[in-house]
């Protein structure tokens, strides 16, 4: 292991962090409250990020470090958020080995070349392309942001998992079925595992860069099947969370693999975390509100956050929506999911050890 993790970025002088709650939930460590931050919180729910991206194309706002610094604060100038997410996404990897990759509105990521044969690869990929180099613009956009930030909470940065990304290079788009991705892993077997393989070490150059500029935690989104491909790899040391969108059937694999942190989508059932939280204690798990929950009343969102606080337990927990928040998210609703996750498991801790404090008076 590198031993990255205080002296380098210590180097680079950045703010004592005064909000530390979510890496202690990483660690099961005591907390006064259960963190939270909202996957997506920069994005079009917000009124001052449309405005923004009335001015400056998707990627643009990506790849110029002030105007993603901005971006990625304004969600935390509205909520008690514990976490920043620096505003980027998994699609800028493929660009960066040199495809082409275009934001199309109200559809969604469109690729102009998407990979249709072996062969295409060699003429869609540069292998010698660095992560190191042509990502220098998230790394910059997240030093600036871990200053900007001045240790009001840990940053936290991000990249697609390999298969994730293989399957939208050739894909082209997002995809319900896979159908064409999952025909190449048949059809081309060794070209898809050396294109994985090839994923898989870029990917980490990418997540070790982001450590070195100042992220404090990573995530990474594997939308599809996981296998633990961290494991054995140099990852300066801080916590990893995967967020696994339907992976109901490797939550075991998940969470007996290598990261700190697993991620649950909305639709694993109270029962399923049940079980996670017997078989896996010292695991964190992150999640897992239905978005849409943000549509109802604040009464009944307060319900279903009790719940959730309930069956999650207010240790080893961070919450968080089970999915990206959604376009027409209603913004007083995430302010009130904000800070009812914060009043209510403030109360169940502070009910936790007034007995343990009189039995220890007796
Ligand atoms: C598959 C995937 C992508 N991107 C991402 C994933 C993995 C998570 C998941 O499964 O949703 C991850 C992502 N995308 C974005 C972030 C930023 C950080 C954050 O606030 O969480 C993160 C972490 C910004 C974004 N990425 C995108 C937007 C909206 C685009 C816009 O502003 O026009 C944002 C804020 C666009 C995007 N980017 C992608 C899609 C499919 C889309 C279109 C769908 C949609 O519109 O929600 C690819």
């Amino acid at each position: 292991m590198s031993n990255l993790t205080g002296d380098e970025q210590l180097q680079k002088e950045f703010p004592p962090l005064k909000n530390n709650l979510i890496l202690r939930a990483c660690r099961g460590e005591k907390i006064e409250r259960v963190p939270i931050w909202i996957m997506r919180q920069a994005g079009r729910y917000l009124p001052e990020y449309l405005s923004i991206r009335s001015q400056h194309s998707f990627f643009d706002v990506c790849r110029t470090p002030s105007i993603c610094c901005e971006v990625t604060l304004q969600p935390l100038r509205r909520f008690d958020l514990d976490a920043a997410i620096i505003f980027s996404d998994i699609l800028v990897v493929p660009q960066a080995l040199g495809m082409q990759v275009d934001m199309i509105a109200k559809e969604g990521p469109r690729f102009a070349h998407p990979l249709n044969v072996p062969a295409d690869i060699k003429t869609s990929i540069d292998r010698n392309k660095k992560a190191s180099i042509e990502l220098k613009y998230v790394y910059d956009a997240i030093t600036l942001t871990r200053h900007t930030l001045d240790g009001r909470c840990p940053l936290i940065g991000f990249s697609g998992a390999p298969w994730t990304l293989m399957s939208y290079m050739i894909e082209g788009k997002g995809s319900e079925t896979h159908a064409k991705a999952k025909k190449w892993l048949y059809t081309y077997v060794e070209d898809s595992h050396d294109l994985l393989q090839f994923l898989t070490h870029f990917i980490i150059d990418y997540l070790v860069e982001q450590v070195c500029a100042g992220a404090q935690l990573l995530q990474l989104f594997e939308s599809h099947c996981v296998r633990d491909l961290l494991s054995r790899r140099q990852i300066p040391h801080v916590p990893l969370i995967i967020f696994a969108k339907d992976a109901h059937y490797a939550l075991d694999e998940l969470c007996s693999s290598s990261f700190d942190v697993v991620g649950l989508d909305w639709t694993i059932t109270r029962k399923q975390i049940r079980t996670l939280r017997e078989k896996y204690p010292n695991i964190t798990l992150q999640g897992n509100l239905d978005p849409c929950a943000l549509y109802a009343s604040q009464n009944d969102l307060e319900k279903m956050i009790k719940q959730m606080i309930e069956i999650f337990g207010t240790k080893n927990y961070i919450a968080n929506l089970g999915h990206g928040i959604y376009p027409d998210a209603n913004i007083d609703n995430v302010k009130y999911f904000v800070d009812t996750i914060h009043r209510i498991s403030k109360d169940i801790i502070k009910n936790e050890t007034i007995p343990k404090i009189i039995n220890s008076n007796k």
